[in-house]
């Protein structure tokens, strides 16, 4: 295991206007680590995903992603904003899966898999293809490739939108509730092919609910609050004995 993080927040901050949502995080993720991330509704979660790939600016603090400053160049001590297309190459390498999958639904299946690599990538519409029809089939949706997403169930819509993240190669993939919008009996479908994916080692930062996953496949357990880290560790040490009342309280009611 390279000794540089995957992921490393220092201290980050963003508030909306007066409300401060992130009041100093700080997080490292190592290279094949799934950190699971749980907490309260408001608590910073998502906004804390959306910071890593530059979604959201941070108001102070940093964030790095395999090395390289997330949104910002630094010189002498200083920080400058990078251009959008320098952005854009970052957020190549972080794919992002959320709550509702977004999908094209004018699209096939295929090509809103292909959508992403086509548009940004130097490679052929063979390639592309090859590679999307690999994706989709390692999602298990090898019948699906030529129907419409109106035509896939909400599971089903939700590994599409893994695979179509997976196209771009990221090395990093930051998940934000991705069962949540799911109706219970197809919330397993999407956490098998998250359990893959971690087996196979991808970098994986997820916000979930799902705090049998978290026990099961996570390597990390974040309890965040109040814009805060408030605890993390193993899981199943955080979850059977947690240190804090506020983890504590958390948990009693989600377990
Ligand atoms: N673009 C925005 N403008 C203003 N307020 C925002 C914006 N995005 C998030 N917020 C506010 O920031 C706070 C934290 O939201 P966030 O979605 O990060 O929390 P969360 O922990 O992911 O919650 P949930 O579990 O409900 O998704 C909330 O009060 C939310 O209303």
């Amino acid at each position: 295991m390279s000794g540089q993080p995957m992921v490393k927040a220092e201290n980050v901050h963003k508030s909306f206007g007066r409300l401060e949502v992130l009041r100093g995080i700080d997080l490292e993720v190592r290279q094949g680590e799934v950190c699971c991330v749980i907490g309260p509704s408001g608590s910073g979660k998502s906004t804390f995903l959306r910071c890593i790939n530059h979604l959201e600016k941070v108001n102070a603090g940093r964030i790095w992603v395999d090395g390289d400053l997330i949104g910002y160049r630094e010189r002498g001590g200083k920080l400058y904003e990078l251009r959008e297309k320098d952005v854009a190459a970052q957020r190549r390498g972080i794919g992002m899966v959320f709550q509702r999958f977004n999908l094209f639904p004018h699209m096939t299946v295929l090509e809103n898999v292909m959508e992403a690599p086509l548009r940004v990538r130097g490679e052929s519409k063979a390639e592309v293809r090859e590679r999307a029809l690999r994706l989709l089939d390692r999602v298990g949706l090898s019948a699906k490739v030529d129907t419409y997403p109106g035509q896939c169930s909400g599971g089903q819509q939700q590994r599409v939108a893994i695979a179509r993240a997976l196209a771009m190669r990221p090395k990093l993939m930051l998940f934000d509730e991705p069962t949540s919008a799911l109706d219970p009996e197809l919330v397993g479908e999407v956490l098998d092919v998250m359990k893959d994916l971690a087996a196979e080692g991808m970098t994986m930062i997820v916000v979930t609910h799902e705090i049998g996953f978290a026990r099961e496949v996570g390597d990390s357990l974040v309890f965040m609050d109040g814009g805060v880290v408030v605890e993390s560790g193993g899981p199943r040490d955080v979850i059977a004995n947690p240190r804090h009342e506020r983890t504590r309280s958390f948990l009693k009611k989600v377990l």
